[in-house]
């Protein structure tokens, strides 16, 4: 069975196609831009030169039709016909507390999901137009949406609730959901396997520091607390978002500043985090590029952004009750071992001790980068959250079949 996964952002549709009996990539790529001037495709195919193509693409409808249309490219397609897509799996940001799994999209489902667009304007809308773009372009085929706050809602209300009016929570859903559920679990299971003990039995604090960043505690499998909140800006410090604040400060700047509410929420979401903070970029390589060439603002955000992280590990380590392993992932998480020093140098009272070494290497595979005496393993294990996203829809889609035989 041959299944496509998209992430679909506002302006962006990232996918890859899979093949499900050897979970083979069989090609990948993205739409960018889309509803500006020049959008632009890039595919990819394994061991071939990427492909790169310019054009004017209006709406999702479109994109999803220059994406098929290259997927049975006669030279640099791997279809021979889109018929030869049996299934397509999307990524959903918010799935509020009406979904804790992955499930097939009928009419029920996109009802559910618009009703979630006030809690994730960014993401929810433009995944929706996913959605009704693979529709029209292919209405026979069975969609299922993954959602990144499913994996959380395991987490208790001592950890999901804000302690503020619980008629809000009542009438709004106002809470904690907590997000990357997706790439929480798959690396919790990896690190599991790595250490060759059973997942109900440890205490694990994942780490997934990408563009968005979150920590998870894991306790015995299950979220039992996570950084993110109601939406993807609390918590740690980001790319771009500020993370953790005084709630003050909200109204404060906009009396200060004469801003208006959307361009207060627009500087915390888009113009905050390292790119604030470094003055230089939202991106980590950058920033660590400016810090080893002196740039005090860069050294300072770095720190910020690592301290962060460490004061997020120390509390659920208290949460728990202690802490088997530490686990990096995604890709500051994956390739940053600046970053990793940074953050464990300071955890040698909960029994931490990095091997620079291991540190420094590098592989696919999941790996320990502690020395033999650490009494806490620190893990860096990549994430896969497309892979997750295509066996969870290769699962949904083989129990409708099933069904309807
Ligand atoms: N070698 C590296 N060193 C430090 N940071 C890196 C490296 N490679 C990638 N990154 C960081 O990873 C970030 C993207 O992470 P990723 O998980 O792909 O994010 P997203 O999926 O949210 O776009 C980039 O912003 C970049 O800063
Ligand atoms: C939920 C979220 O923050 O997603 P991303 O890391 O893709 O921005
Ligand atoms: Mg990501």
């Amino acid at each position: 069975m041959n299944i496509l996964v998209i992430n679909a952002g506002s302006s962006s549709v990232k996918y890859q196609l899979y093949d499900m009996k050897t979970e083979f990539v069989l090609a990948k790529g993205r739409v960018e831009r889309i509803g500006m001037d020049s959008s632009i495709l890039t595919h990819e195919v394994d061991h071939q030169p990427e492909v790169r193509e310019v054009s004017e693409i209006l709406d999702h409808t479109t994109a999803i039709k220059k994406v098929l249309d290259m997927l049975t490219h006669r030279k640099f397609g791997v279809l021979r016909n889109i018929a030869d897509i049996q299934a397509v799996g999307h990524r959903v940001v918010h799935g509020g507390e009406t979904f804790s799994r992955s499930v097939l999209v009928d009419a029920q489902v996109k009802l559910e999901i618009r009703k979630l667009f006030d809690l994730a304007p960014l993401h929810n809308p433009a995944h929706m137009m996913g959605i009704a773009a693979v529709e029209a372009n292919l209405p026979e085929v069975p969609q299922a949406v993954v959602f990144d706050t499913a994996f959380h809602q395991s987490m208790p209300a001592s950890s999901f609730l804000y302690a503020i009016p619980t008629v809000l929570y009542r009438k709004h859903q106002i809470r904690r959901y907590g997000f990357h559920g997706t790439s929480h679990d798959y690396v919790s299971k990896k690190s599991a396997e790595f250490l060759g003990r059973p997942i109900e039995t440890l205490k694990l604090i994942t780490c997934h520091i990408g563009n968005g960043a979150s920590c998870a505690a894991i306790l015995h499998g299950k979220s039992f607390d996570t950084s993110m909140g109601m939406t993807p800006l609390e918590g740690l410090m980001m790319g771009t978002r500020s993370g953790d604040l005084d709630p003050a400060i909200v109204p404060f700047t906009i009396n200060k500043e004469d801003l208006t509410l959307n361009e207060v929420n627009s500087m915390l979401n888009k113009h905050s985090g390292l790119l604030a903070i470094s003055g230089v970029s939202s991106d980590m390589r950058e920033v660590v590029d400016a810090m080893n060439e002196g740039n005090a603002n860069a050294k300072l955000a770095f720190e910020m952004y690592a301290y962060r992280i460490r004061k997020y590990i120390g509390a659920y380590a208290a949460a728990m009750d202690g802490v088997d392993a530490i686990v990096f992932t995604a890709g500051v998480g994956e390739n940053s071992a600046a970053l990793r020093t940074e953050v464990c140098k300071s955890l040698s009272f909960l029994g931490v001790h990095l091997d620079e070494t291991r540190n420094a290497g590098r592989s696919p595979e999941p790996r320990r980068i502690t020395t033999e005496q650490s009494r806490v393993d620190v893990l860096v294990v990549p994430t896969n959250e497309e892979l997750l996203i295509a066996r969870d829809t290769y699962e949904l889609v083989k129990g409708l079949e099933a069904n309807t035989r």
